[in-house]
């Protein structure tokens, strides 16, 4: 019979592995961007030049790798000795098994880098941590996987509350109360918060929670720019904000319009303003048009002609290719639907530079892959709300099982494409230390959800998302900071 303790033991220490060899991937990948190893010329000690021993990030980034290296390399060889005990599936064990025997194989080509410093030795060196981190993870989603655990429970969404009843709630609160006996001064105030109410509601269309981090990715999109010596004149970033706010308004307008009928089926969204006819649908057509044509006027005139094509083309992307054509038809929406909110970090480097690059392609690629482990959690605790509304999100289609597997491989992911970033740009330190901690949390919050199968969890995971992109977005806003200082 299996043991179960000796199994949820390994699940525990594989997991603890599992994030001690990311934090390896992500120092390492900061030792090579910061150009910390020459600080420490020789193989598991260091020479006695001042260098080595005066504090600066790159000495402490060069130090916490081999620390990390070291806590790593006991961590794989007690998981390598506890996997056969722990009775796991056969696949998580070959993973565990490829482990140990690459683990060796790195240390190797750590010490060839230090002595020597060949620059293939350096790539290989990055690939096969990479490598491990990778079949770690799968080992643990297969681990975790075979746990038995309780069954999901019920979705945080509920019963349906009929649309009825939120017409009711919102109109009890509106100014019809205002009775016929009402006196003028009653009636101006009635006015009043009519004016706001329906500024509220217009303000509400243009979905202003997810500006703030789309904001940031425009942001940091600019930042990687000035690191290739670009400058940022502060009229063109401020331009760039704005006509990205307006862009988002307006294809987030045009979603609400789209999804008038569905959004009332579903607890989730059955307040919102197109619902309970707050704004008329034309009406709410025409104000995304005007914030559609504001932002490309905004763009061309004090930024370029290429960051307001980008722009539009987002605007499209998200109103069309994922509102109309993708969210409604197939469960691969959130995946390719992601290219909407990559399209902000090439259109921060492009209004710097008016160009698209390299570094600029990265960030697109780490928002692209975290996006569905940003979005999954959320639509695991909201499934029967998309249900109800006809949405084939993917844990309605494959179930919360599946959803919580690929809300794994797609942190994984991100976490390594965000060292792939790092390496590109030349980013340093703060990046390193911020991707590292807030990468942790998120890992750690995801591995939770397996462990703890509410949707409570599930709906921290979505919110750690957005603190983990949150984090590594300012990190690297502040590295061009300091560059520039
Ligand atoms: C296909 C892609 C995406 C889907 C399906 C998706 C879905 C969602 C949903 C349903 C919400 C809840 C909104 C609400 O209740 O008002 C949300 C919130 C949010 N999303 Fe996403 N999202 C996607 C991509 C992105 C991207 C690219 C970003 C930014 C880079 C982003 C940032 C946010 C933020 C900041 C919130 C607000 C969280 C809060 O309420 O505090 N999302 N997302
Ligand atoms: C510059 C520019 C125009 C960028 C646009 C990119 C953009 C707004 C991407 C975000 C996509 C998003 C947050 C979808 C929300 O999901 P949903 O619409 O499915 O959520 P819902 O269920 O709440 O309607």
């Amino acid at each position: 019979m299996i043991d179960i303790t000796d199994r949820r033991r390994f699940a525990d220490l594989l997991a603890t592995t599992t994030v001690a060899a990311y934090v390896l991937v992500a120092l390492g990948t900061a030792v090579s961007t910061t150009d910390s190893a020459p600080t420490c010329s020789t193989f598991l000690g260091c020479s006695s030049d001042p260098a080595h021993l005066t504090l600066s990030g790159e000495v402490l980034l060069f130090w916490g790798h081999r620390l990390a290296a070291l806590v790593t390399g006991v961590l794989v060889a007690a998981s390598g000795l506890a996997v056969r005990k722990a009775a796991v599936g056969r696949r998580a064990a070959r993973l565990v098994g490829c482990v140990v025997v690459l683990f060796p194989v790195q240390i190797a080509l750590g010490a060839a880098i230090v002595v020597g410093s060949p620059a293939i030795a350096r790539t290989v060196h990055l690939a096969l941590a990479m490598l491990i981190f990778a079949c770690l993870l799968l080992a643990l989603v297969r681990t975790l996987d075979d746990h038995p655990r309780e069954e999901t429970a019920p979705s945080v969404n509920g019963p349906a509350s009929s649309s009825g009843e939120q017409s009711e709630r919102v109109s009890a609160a509106s100014d019809d109360d205002i009775g016929e006996t009402a006196t003028s001064s009653e009636r101006a105030t009635g006015s009043v918060s009519r004016l706001r109410r329906t500024a509220g509601a217009y303000l509400t269309l243009t979905k202003p929670r997810l500006m703030w981090l789309l904001c940031l990715v425009a942001l940091a999109g600019m930042g990687l720019a000035t690191l290739t010596g670009a400058p940022l004149e502060p009229t063109t970033a401020i331009a760039t904000l704005a006509g990205g706010v307006l862009a988002i308004g307006a294809s987030g307008t045009f979603n609400h319009v789209y999804e008038r009928d569905r959004d009332r089926r579903m607890n989730r969204t059955n307040d919102r303003p197109l619902v309970h006819d707050l704004v008329p649908a034309r009406n709410a057509l025409v104000f995304g048009l005007a914030l559609a044509a504001t932002s490309t006027i905004v763009l061309v005139t004090w930024v370029n002609a290429l960051a307001a094509a980008l722009t539009f083309a987002a605007i499209v992307y998200y109103a069309v290719l994922y509102t109309v054509l993708l969210k409604p038809n197939t469960a691969w929406n959130t995946v390719l639907g992601g290219g909407a909110g990559a399209l902000p970090a090439v259109i921060g480097w492009a209004a710097v530079t008016g160009t698209v690059g390299a570094p600029a392609l990265a960030l697109a690629a780490v928002i692209f892959l975290w996006t569905p482990a940003h979005f999954y959690s959320l639509a695991i605790a909201f499934r029967e709300d998309y249900a109800r509304g006809g949405f084939p999100m993917y844990p309605v289609v494959e179930g919360v099982p599946a959803a919580r597997r690929h809300v794994a491989f797609y942190l994984g992911a991100t976490l390594l494409a965000a060292s792939v970033l790092g390496w590109i740009a030349g980013l340093g330190w703060v990046y390193a230390v911020t991707s590292i901690a807030l990468g942790s949390v998120f890992l750690r919050s995801v591995i939770r959800q397996y462990r703890t199968p509410t949707d409570e969890v599930a709906l921290r995971s979505f919110y750690v998302s957005n603190y983990y992109l949150g984090a590594i977005l300012l990190a690297i806003v502040l590295e061009t900071l300091l560059v520039a200082a």
